[in-house]
């Protein structure tokens, strides 16, 4: 039997929907919210996450500001750049961007953004806080990919509680943060978090209620290495050249067989891509309102 989809694009129209009209209530209090992006250099993926953020905040009424810089931007240059940005008031919220170039240094650049600009929520700061704060609400950021992630499963009336989660991949923007965030007592779920180094994947992945697969690897997660009913979450982002067409496409980390084992199943494109766009939409919004 197929899976049945987790349309990360109606579930992301419907957020940006209910964000419109919180930024309209803002703007009758005189608070207009704006969010600028960093981009450095010219690859095609970044260039166009970046315009269809702006494109984002035009469609809620968030302003927006661009930065864009030479990939031979120096890290002094760079942090320059974000003071500015730390410092303008119309910047109610920003990005940088990533990956960054390899000659600088990723982790100072999240630790130069002011946490209360930090609309990305990666800030060593917030990303604390997601640690701390385990018994009250958090008031701060939250990294906008795990945040889609557990958007787009509730908002097709299924629940984390008690569910084994077994994520793929370490980064920062989705690994690293989404076993904190899950692991809370309102989502409830346990966590394994695996990677290059883990010991029989496919033996984890058999034992998982939900996959979270963000790996950047095609196909890693294959339908052998699926539990029945199991739902299946492809964050991976990999590009794929049609030698025919000379058009690159995205491919995910999950094997499209997949969709014949579980019972639910996140498209690429069309799952958490828009999901993550839409979540950074709420940030900016929820920083504007406790501003
Ligand atoms: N500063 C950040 N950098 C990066 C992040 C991030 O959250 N913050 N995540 C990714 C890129 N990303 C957002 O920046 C992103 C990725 C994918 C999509 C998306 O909507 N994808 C579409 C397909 C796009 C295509 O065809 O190329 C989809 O899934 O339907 C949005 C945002 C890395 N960098």
């Amino acid at each position: 039997m197929a899976a049945e989809l987790l349309d990360g694009k109606a579930a992301a129209a419907a957020i940006k929907r209910e964000l419109s009209g919180r930024v309209a209530a803002l703007r009758e209090r005189g608070v207009v919210p704006g969010l600028a992006t960093v981009l450095v250099g010219d690859d095609p993926g970044s260039q166009w996450y970046v315009a269809g953020k702006h494109r984002d905040c035009a469609e809620v009424g968030i302003a927006s500001i661009k930065r864009d810089l030479p990939e031979s931007v120096t890290q002094e240059e760079l942090e320059a750049v974000l003071d500015e940005l730390n410092a303008d008031p119309e910047c109610t919220g920003y990005i940088v961007q990533l990956p960054l170039p390899k000659h600088i240094d990723t982790d100072r650049i999240l630790e130069r953004i002011d946490p209360g600009k930090d609309a990305d929520g990666l800030h060593p700061t917030n990303l604390g806080r997601l640690v701390l704060n385990a018994n009250r609400p958090i008031e701060s950021p939250l990294p906008c990919t795990p945040r889609g992630v557990i958007e787009l499963v509730e908002r097709n009336g299924l629940s984390w509680n008690g569910k084994h989660v077994v994520v793929v991949g370490r980064g920062v923007t989705v690994g690293r943060p989404i076993g904190p965030l899950l692991t809370r007592r309102e989502y409830n779920a346990t966590v394994t978090l695996t990677h290059t180094g883990t010991r029989d994947l496919g033996a984890v992945l058999q034992q998982a209620d939900v996959i979270v697969a963000a790996a950047g690897a095609e196909g890693i997660v294959r339908a052998e290495h699926v539990k029945p009913g199991a739902i299946v979450l492809d964050v991976g982002v990999s590009r794929k050249t049609d030698p025919e067409t000379g058009r690159s496409r995205v491919v995910g980390d999950v094997d499209p067989a997949v969709a014949d084992v579980a019972a639910w199943v996140s498209p690429n494109p069309g799952g958490v891509g828009p999901m993550t766009r839409a979540l950074l939409l709420q940030n900016v919004v929820e920083m504007a309102e406790r501003a």
